[in-house]
């Protein structure tokens, strides 16, 4: 035992979290002795078993009823990390609110939200850490190269209660920024930057794409001179990552852009939140603490009282209800800088085409025209195609023969560039075969099109057009996604087919026509908000054409669809959110999905199908149990397989939880945890569950 000789006569109890998981039963803070009193959000190393650990001090310290007889059973806190001050009060309230409402161990929440590295350090190396901070790569530009222009009235408009928020230094209901894309929302998240700036105060920006924070940053660098920015995200080294950590933590750092993590940074002096396309999905966390960063954003502005601003074009259908319900306050942006037009949307319809025996057509004669005529101009297409590859499966039209991943119930996606087929859900490669290998037949074909091929397509159609394709297959390399885009933007490329990827963002000055090539698989999707999800990506997508006002007159946006008819596109040719808004929100509340209801999934895996779902059975019953003891109105959905159901030889089912208060569902998962715990016991054949709160993906 690794006791003090002697206790220290001011030696106490101190409650500490470790990084345990909610499953492993030590969810609760384990209590050390230190020589003194720590102060809570202090970060210390500990042992546990055989490891030692960093840890966090956390509320529950009590002085020892008599010092000079610690129990014996307690081990000493091993150092202390007292270089850099404790963690905050408002960020361990928000720590506490985020673990209790997503269901998760506070100190495995917290330690999987502070920089990995942090866990590695000794008080002597934070040390040199610190010493080494002010040369850390923290952005600070001498000198503001961007003119900073006049607002439009309707800024102004939209500017005037968030100014009027800070300057009240309270907190008013969040703000929603309703603005189309090119509407000018980023210029008024640097307006109210800079005010809180000048206030003494730090502001964290939230985007979603890792990729968009350096042109976000770059925006932000180019107006505020002098103003120490940090990025956090997760393609930072760990060494970047604390130091970036470390320079908000300490107030160096006065701008703080980053991905959902950073909604986690510790800001000792926050001052204004924002949180660009807010609906987007990347702001829900997909593994551990299944977080929305968004959603704790709201939370947190109003723990700090400090004014959010949630940005968007076609914001979420929960926060368009709270503002139509009042509870958020909307701000509207509604046209485009210097009066520019949106992009006028033609839907083409496919089932005008001949029809070809055993020929899909990707392009229509009439895009390839309109593509055609652009490059004539010297102007510049996007081509959206939300698949990557060559073709989605390799197929032998003589025993039926596909190529599906041997691992996976999904298909092995042909890659010509290298010739493999692979598959997307849990990577494994494989030469593409000669021949069939069912039958031999040696003519195996490509089924339907990614974007290689439509890269490959529009090279065959469009002689002399310069043709570049950006998609994860082809920014896999550091810097390529950077170089690609500056091709882009420097007008080198004439024709750019990409994935999703493409149509975020972007400032993209030269794009006359963008093109959705077949979007329409969307739209059947057995997930409620596929339409939602579609709506934005298309809208957004369009908004990457005629963001120059000189041409966005003549700039158009194409969707080739076999049902030109279906509400989404019919919404979208008016540019009309409002109204699919209200639409789908109609549709909602009679179906009592979100925002008129609340979900919860549990999703569990094993390798045996039948004893994961005997595991989610029992748990239904637990469920249906505690429902009726609680008198709550909790719809408990029987189990179903994941639209992927086998990833990896790992077979996975989710089963659904309803209810129309928030409230009943936090009470039933919060007592249910604990049995479910139980149960896992009992069931060996499940290798994983986890609790997925408010789930996006149903
Ligand atoms: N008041 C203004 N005067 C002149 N130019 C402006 C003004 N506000 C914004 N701009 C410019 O108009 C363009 C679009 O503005 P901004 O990027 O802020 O829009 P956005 O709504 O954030 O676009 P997106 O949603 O597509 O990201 C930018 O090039 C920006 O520099
Ligand atoms: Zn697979």
């Amino acid at each position: 035992m690794n006791l003090p000789p002697q206790a220290a006569p001011n030696a106490c109890r101190v409650a500490v979290l470790v990084d345990a998981p909610q499953h492993s039963g030590l969810s609760t803070a384990l209590d050390y002795l230190a020589d003194q009193p720590l102060p809570v959000g202090s970060l210390v190393r500990v042992p546990l078993g055989a490891r030692e650990l960093l840890g966090l001090v956390w509320e529950g310290e009590a002085p020892l009823p008599e010092p000079d007889a610690p129990p014996l059973t307690l081990r000493p806190v091993s150092a202390v990390l007292d270089a850099i001050p404790p963690l905050g009060a408002a960020w361990r309230a928000l720590l506490v609110f985020a673990a209790g409402y997503y269901q998760r161990a506070a100190g495995e929440l917290a330690l999987s939200v502070l920089p990995p590295q942090l866990r590695e350090v000794s008080p002597a190396q934070l040390q040199a850490k610190l010493k080494k901070l002010h040369k850390a790569r923290v952005t600070v530009p001498t000198e503001a190269t961007a003119p900073r222009p006049e607002l439009t009235a309707a800024q102004q408009q939209a500017l005037a209660p968030v100014l009027a928020a800070l300057q009240a230094g309270q907190a008013p209901p969040p703000f929603l920024l309703w603005g189309l894309t090119g509407s000018g929302k980023t210029e008024l998240y640097l307006r109210a930057a800079e005010v809180a700036l000048a206030q003494g105060r730090q502001v964290l920006v939230l985007v979603p794409e890792i990729n968009l924070t350096p042109q976000l940053e770059a925006r932000f660098a180019q107006r505020f001179a002098g103003v120490a920015m940090a990025t956090l995200h997760s393609a930072l080294t760990p060494a970047q990552r604390l130091q970036h950590w470390l320079a908000a933590h300490l107030g160096h750092a006065r701008l703080v852009l980053g991905t959902r993590l950073a909604i986690f940074a510790s800001l000792p002096e926050l001052g204004l939140i924002v949180v660009d396309e807010e609906h987007d999905p990347s702001y829900k966390q997909q593994d551990g603490a299944r977080y929305s960063a968004r959603d704790l954003a709201v939370y947190r502005a109003r723990l700090e009282q400090v004014p959010v601003v949630l940005g968007s074009a076609t914001p979420a259908l929960e926060s368009w209800a709270h503002a139509q319900a009042g509870r958020y306050q909307r701000l509207d942006l509604a046209e485009r800088m210097g009066g520019g037009a949106l992009p006028q949307v033609r839907l083409f319809d496919m089932n005008r085409l001949p029809r070809q025996p055993g020929v899909t057509t990707a392009l229509s004669p009439a895009l390839v025209e309109a593509l055609r005529l652009r490059h004539a101009r010297g102007e510049q297409s996007l081509l959206f195609l939300n698949r990557r590859g060559y073709a989605p499966v390799l197929h032998c039209d003589q025993c039926n023969w596909k190529s599906d991943c041997p691992h996976c119930s999904a298909h092995q996606v042909f890659h010509k560039a290298d010739r493999t087929l692979r598959c997307h859900h849990c990577g494994v490669s494989q030469r593409v075969p000669r021949a069939c290998p069912s039958c031999g037949n040696a003519d195996i074909a490509p089924l339907g099109r990614g974007t290689e091929q439509l890269e490959e397509q529009l090279e065959a159609l469009l002689p002399g057009a310069r043709v570049a394709r950006i998609d994860a297959d082809t920014t896999r390399l550091k810097g390529a996604l950077h170089a690609q885009l500056h091709a882009v933007h420097e007008g080198e490329v004439d024709v750019l087919v990409g994935t999703q990827m493409v149509t975020k963002g972007h400032d993209f000055r030269r794009i006359t026509l963008v093109a959705a090539i077949n979007p329409d698989s969307a739209l059947f999707s057995s997930d409620f908000r596929a339409p939602e999800r579609l709506f934005s990506l298309l809208m957004q997508a369009a908004g990457r054409a005629g963001r120059d006002a000189a041409q966005a007159a003549r700039s158009e946006m194409w969707v080739q669809t076999w049902y030109p008819a279906h509400a989404v596109y019919q919404a979208l040719r008016q540019h009309d959110f409002a109204a699919f808004a209200q639409a789908q929100l109609t549709e909602r509340e009679a179906a009592g999905l979100p925002p008129y209801a609340h979900l919860a999934l549990l999703r569990a895996e094993g390798r045996d199908v039948a004893a994961v779902r005997a595991f989610l059975l029992a748990a239904q019953a637990q469920a249906d149990a505690l429902a009726q003891q609680f008198g709550a109105e909790v719809l408990v959905y029987p189990p179903v397989p994941l639209p992927v159901a086998r990833v990896a030889n790992v077979e996975r089912l989710q089963m659904l939880m309803e209810a129309p208060q928030r409230g009943a569902l936090q009470r039933l998962l919060r007592a249910w945890l604990p049995q479910l715990q139980a149960l896992k016991r009992q069931h060996r054949g499940v290798l994983r569950w986890a609790v997925d709160v408010d789930p996006l993906a149903i």
